[in-house]
């Protein structure tokens, strides 16, 4: 069977959510791939991307059990119609709760049908080398399992072809995970080990980092997606705080043994 094209859609500050999508559009063999990184604030003043009669995978990172706000509000600019999609939710090994529950009713409200899902594990976005958390996932035997789910994708979408799509069904529940209270805080720079490079602020996807002869970080917008830590290439970059350290900690002691993926077709 040959897919004309397929549209992959992610959310994804550190790039764990867009290794998965990518990975498994390219093993749906489709002759035309549609990239649209919706993670930049500058998404929300694009023009609105229209989709109709196209499959499609849209891939979003866990926040508390949650989909990222942003990524919400984003989605929110396409417009489909037969558009059948995939969801995948993207989580660091504690679990994905009610995100894809979450991501399924949003995405039925803008007129694309979800057929099909995933979870997945990525490295935990506040893992660092004294405290791995899912550390260098997706592996090898993520990327197997992501080759497994494109097979049984592509016998799910040669059915929807000939019968229609079907609505899958997710786990989760209503109402959502309630969302924890956050204060104010952000990764901070060690001005010793900056060169000032910019590549924190170019990642920021809320444009929260301001860099002049200093490092300046809006801590109130800040979404604490840690790209700007993980594309810091001086380690310059550190989420240096008690309740940060506190978090880290509880997910280093209950939830390093090993999540497998989870299909839902
Ligand atoms: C603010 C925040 C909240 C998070 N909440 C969860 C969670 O509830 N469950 C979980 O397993 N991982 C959680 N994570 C980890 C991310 O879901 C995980 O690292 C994901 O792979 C990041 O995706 P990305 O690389 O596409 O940005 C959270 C990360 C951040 C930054």
């Amino acid at each position: 069977m040959k897919i004309p094209a397929v549209n992959l859609i992610y959310f994804s500050p550190t790039g764990t959510s867009k290794k998965i999508v990518k990975a498994i559009g390219q093993e749906l063999g489709a002759k035309q791939i549609n990239e649209f990184d919706i993670t930049p604030l500058s998404f929300a003043s694009s023009e609105n991307p229209k989709i109709e009669n196209e499959l499609s995978i849209i891939a979003i990172p866990v926040y508390g059990g949650r989909v990222p706000e942003q990524a919400l509000e984003h989605l929110q600019k396409f417009e489909a119609k037969n558009a059948p999609v995939v969801l995948l939710a993207v989580y660091g090994n504690r679990h994905y709760d009610d995100a894809l529950l979450e991501l399924k009713d949003a995405v039925l409200e803008i007129g694309f049908t979800p057929f099909g899902a995933a979870a997945f594990i990525g490295e935990h976005s506040f893992s660092i080398e004294s405290k791995p958390i899912a550390v260098n996932r997706p592996d090898e035997a993520d990327l197997l399992k992501a080759k497994q789910f494109a097979e049984e994708l592509l016998l799910k979408i040669k059915d929807g072809e000939a019968n229609g799509f079907k609505v899958c069904d997710v786990p989760g529940n209503v109402p959502y995970k309630a969302k924890g209270n956050m204060p104010d805080i952000a990764p901070t720079t060690m001005e010793e080990l900056c060169d000032l490079c910019g590549m924190c602020a170019d990642v920021c996807p809320v444009d929260v980092i301001n860099v002049t002869d200093k490092v300046v970080t809006n801590a109130k917008a800040c979404i604490r997606c840690c790209a700007c830590i993980k594309v810091c290439s001086s380690n310059a970059r550190v989420f240096d705080n008690e309740l940060i350290d506190g978090i880290r900690e509880r997910l280093f002691t209950n939830c390093s043994e090993r999540r497998e993926p989870e299909f839902f077709i």
